[in-house]
């Protein structure tokens, strides 16, 4: 077990720093929603060209305050004041365009093109008969300032672009605007790749030096301690330290969030093993013995992955990694595939690929497991609530197993979908990404869980965005340009050495020399 070690938070300053201007000021927020508190008394200031970082558990209460700065909810009480007007809330103070926000569900619809979506949130008018074109103008011009070499084309569905794509898009949407005064944004890296990451935060510092604030809001402590020039964290609906980024560790925010102090041996409370958590769990394969494979096309290495391993799927975003994982979930009849007929999977877009929006936590948790559940055909309410209820307490999910799913917090409802994977008897379970927007102290907790699934016999392929993850892993593919280009194993498995693999020009100029003498030998 962890030791909790308790440390005295630093005094909270109140304020803009350095005797900046407020741009915006928070007091005494409280809001409800029916009988949940989400906040109990925000105090929040952030200066002009600030960047204030914002962290938090699960549930913590930061999207509901950011959703009450940009108007689009009313508090239950308490102010907002812009730009010291003194006005009661942000909606009637701000004008169009002041306060613009890149959300962490990704606003975006997917059946509109990027362009198309750009002109949806445009707060400058755009010419009637002319707008597409203005549209199209006007996101190509931050795409390319903001994100150069992106490679976005402008005319694509948004549902056709990967999430980090889709993440890019987002953030260069509320970008473009006339300079908003404030620029919140929700969890913006959670799955960028590394470059876009460093440009979309040399943005960010150029923007503050022209007196744009922001609100940064994310759970990599590192990032906000590294790009924020002061820190609030909420706990619980209310604000429980503000200081100087410079004088915090990461520790003090994680105390200070509510959390442990992170040690060598993260806590799982008591995992709900399968074959404990469900009845009549199906049979395990043993270890070592192979459960997947896969073969992609051209000069790709071969796939497997066995019982008892955590397999790591690395290497920049939206290089085939997403492919491999669709692949092993719905192709199982393929000839280049093979799968066990029980697998589970945790998807990385939950709104359009998890949740079922109008379910409890209870029916979204067990769903996947029904068939273990079931006595006769039938799953009883007991049986279910048994299993929602240990899950609910393993991961901590905040809000309960009867409520609404919708009604709990993205990083809540996130932990339903991995509980609902690892819920099943499944030897196969897929992870696309699956700890988007999960807190600090829940990942390190899952970690375990994983390691000790894997310690049961389940196989577990993941993809993460995150490289530094891969060190929780047995063994790791790096994919490059859709093919696997190398497979890392113990020792071997580091950040640095996936990222070195992700950029291996001269590997690419070698393999595609080869495909050349292999087709002109094919021809001859
Ligand atoms: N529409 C709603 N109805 C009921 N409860 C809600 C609603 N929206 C938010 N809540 C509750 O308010 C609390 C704060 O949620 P919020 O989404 O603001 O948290 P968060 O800090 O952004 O969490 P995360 O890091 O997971 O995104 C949660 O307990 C959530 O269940």
């Amino acid at each position: 077990m962890t030791q909790v070690t308790t440390l005295a938070p630093p005094p909270a300053s109140s304020g803009a720093p350095h005797g900046a201007p407020s741009r915006i000021r928070v007091r005494g927020i409280v809001k409800e929603y029916g009988v949940t508190r989400a906040l109990r008394g925000v105090d929040l200031d952030v200066a002009a060209g600030e960047i204030h970082g914002l962290v938090g558990h699960n549930g913590a209460g930061k999207s509901t305050l950011m959703r009450i700065l940009t108007g689009i909810e009313q508090p239950t009480s308490g102010t907002v004041e812009f730009d010291g007007d003194g006005a009661a809330t942000a909606a009637t103070s701000a004008r169009p365009g002041d306060v613009r926000m890149a959300y962490q569900e990704l606003s975006l619809a997917p059946d509109l093109t990027v362009a198309e979506n750009a002109s949806l949130s445009d707060a400058r008018r755009l010419r009637p008969l002319r707008w597409r074109a203005q549209a199209e103008r006007r996101i190509a011009e931050v795409l390319d300032t903001v994100f150069p070499g992106h490679g976005i084309e402008l005319s694509r569905y948004v549902g056709e672009l990967s999430m980090a794509e889709r993440q890019v898009v987002e953030i260069s949407r509320a970008l473009c605007s006339d300079e908003p005064r404030l620029l919140i944004l929700d969890e913006p890296t959670e799955s960028l790749g590394v470059d876009a990451m460093r440009q979309m935060y040399a943005h960010l510092h150029v923007l503050a030096a022209r007196g744009v604030s922001i609100l940064l809001i994310s759970h990599r402590m590192n990032e906000v301690l590294e790009h924020s020039d002061r820190i609030s964290v909420l706990k619980d609906g209310a604000t429980v330290l503000t200081a100087d980024a410079g004088d915090v560790t990461e520790d003090d925010l994680l105390v200070a969030m509510g959390g442990d102090v992170r040690g060598d041996s993260p806590r799982v409370h008591d995992v709900p093993v399968v074959g404990d958590a469900v009845a009549g769990s199906g049979e395990r394969p043993a270890a070592g013995e192979t459960v997947a494979t896969a073969s992609l096309a051209g000069a790709s290495l071969p796939f497997e992955a066995k019982a008892g391993e955590i397999v790591g799927l690395a290497g920049l975003a939206g290089q085939g990694q997403d492919e491999l994982l669709d692949r092993l979930w719905f192709n199982g009849l393929s000839r280049r595939i093979t799968v066990p007929r029980r697998r589970a999977y945790v998807p990385g877009d939950r709104q359009t690929s998890g949740v079922f929006a109008l379910w409890t936590v209870a029916d979204n948790l067990a769903v996947a497991a029904a068939r273990q559940l079931a006595r006769a055909g039938f799953v009883s309410l007991k049986a279910r609530r048994t299993l929602a209820d240990r899950w609910v307490g393993t991961l901590s999910i905040k809000g309960g197993a009867s409520a609404p799913i919708t009604s709990l917090s993205g990083g809540n409802q996130q932990k339903v979908l991995i509980a609902r994977a690892f819920a099943t008897d499944a030897p196969l379970v897929l992870l696309n990404d699956p700890f988007r927007g999960v807190d600090v102290a829940t990942k390190d907790e899952l970690y375990t869980l994983m390691k000790a699934e894997a310690a049961q016999g389940r196989c577990i392929v993941w993809y993460s965005t995150e490289n530094k993850e891969v060190a929780h892993c047995d063994r790791v593919y790096v994919f490059r340009a859709g093919r696997i280009v190398s497979e890392l194993v113990g020792d071997e498995i580091s950040e640095e050495r996936v990222i070195a693999e992700s950029f291996d020009e001269h590997q690419d100029a070698r393999d595609a020399r080869d495909a050349t003498t292999k087709d002109a030998g094919a021809a001859a």
